[in-house]
């Protein structure tokens, strides 16, 4: 785990010291937007226009974060249209590698090593964390985005001329509700789980995980007799949450402590993530080896012997019995 100052890598673990034993995320720097016809985006420069064949996604399987663009790339048929690389699971001192291994590729575009070398290739002087998803333009040979809050919004419309995939997960209507909804999930659950792992003080890993479960049992009394956060309508919101839940009993419980319950124990909530799971072409993206090894093998810190766990038995081909609510 490291970062580059002015262009140069250096292997360090988060500063926590400085912030009470806090874990807290820098912003992506990265901000371009695809567009259909190239006009800028909300943030970034003009030009990105959406094509087939010109984009390169840059993925860890084990990364929630990615995981939501590698769910957007499937939903929206992309994948004949924007190429793939797979970074190793295991990150240690060089960050994210490229070392073919079950799951994982070589480094698609430039044969690189390390994904830092991409991020300098970019930006010679790039400060900052060396983050995936990175969304790359062969084209104009530089990273549009490696904000995947951002990439899963140009996926869900940029390409819908491509594609002729004309699945909106963002309907306008409910754009203010998703947004809210996102920022909550974000604070308490997707970033939350985080915060308690890589707390190093006793009050912050607190303060991360009870209000990570009061929101879980409260979206588990919510989606008791909603479908979907946001009603009848699966959303971005419910896969930005997904990406969590699906991790959380085989690494959030155990590694980051997270272990009030497990996701296994909430039953609406376990059967709602089983509904994402068994979604068409979802469950080919959620690979429990690489998760499990990521966290458990890289983190040294937090699990000295490296040793990943054996379980737990998952049952996510259950059936899910939620055709029944009508949202
Ligand atoms: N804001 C970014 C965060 C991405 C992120 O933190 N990715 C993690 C993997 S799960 C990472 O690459 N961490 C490497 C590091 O922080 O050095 C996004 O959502 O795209």
């Amino acid at each position: 785990m490291g970062l580059l100052k002015q262009g140069q890598w250096f292997d360090e673990w988060y500063d926590t010291e400085s912030n009470d034993g806090e874990f807290i995320r820098t912003d992506a720097q990265f901000r371009h937007w695809i567009t259909t016809d190239g006009a800028a985006g909300p943030s970034g420069d003009s030009g990105f226009n959406a094509e087939s064949g010109r984009y390169h996604l840059y993925v860890s399987l084990a990364c929630p974060w990615a995981h939501r663009t590698l769910i957007f790339r499937q939903l929206k048929q992309l994948q004949p249209h924007i190429t793939l690389s797979i970074v190793n699971p295991y990150m240690a001192e060089h960050g994210w590698t490229f070392k073919p291994s079950a799951g994982s590729t070589h480094d698609h575009l430039f044969g690189y090593d390390f994904l830092h070398q991409l991020y300098t290739h970019a930006q010679p002087d790039y400060s900052g964390r060396v983050t995936v998803p990175v969304l790359y333009d062969k084209q104009r040979d530089t990273i549009v985005s490696n904000e995947s809050a951002e990439i899963i919004r140009m996926l869900n419309s940029a390409f819908n001329d491509i594609t002729g995939n004309q699945e909106n997960y963002l309907p306008p209507n409910h754009l203010k509700e998703i947004d809210s909804i996102n920022a909550r999930i974000l604070k308490y659950i997707n970033n939350g789980v985080y915060r308690a792992g890589f707390a190093t003080r006793q009050d912050a890993y607190e303060a991360a995980v009870i209000p990570l479960f009061e929101l879980l049992e409260s979206l588990e009394e919510h989606l008791a007799t909603q479908r979907y956060l946001l009603g009848a309508q699966v959303t971005e919101a419910d896969w930005r949450l997904f990406t969590t839940l699906i991790r959380f009993d085989s690494v959030y419980h155990g590694h980051f402590k997270c272990n009030l319950k497990r996701i296994a124990d909430l039953p609406a909530l376990h059967a709602y993530m089983r509904e994402l799971y068994q979604w068409p072409g979802i469950a080919e993206t959620v690979d429990f080896a690489q998760i499990k090894t990521h966290y458990y093998a890289s983190h040294q810190m937090i699990n000295p012997t490296r040793i990943v766990p054996v379980g737990p038995e998952q049952h996510l081909w259950l059936p899910h019995g939620r055709e029944q609510l009508q949202g």
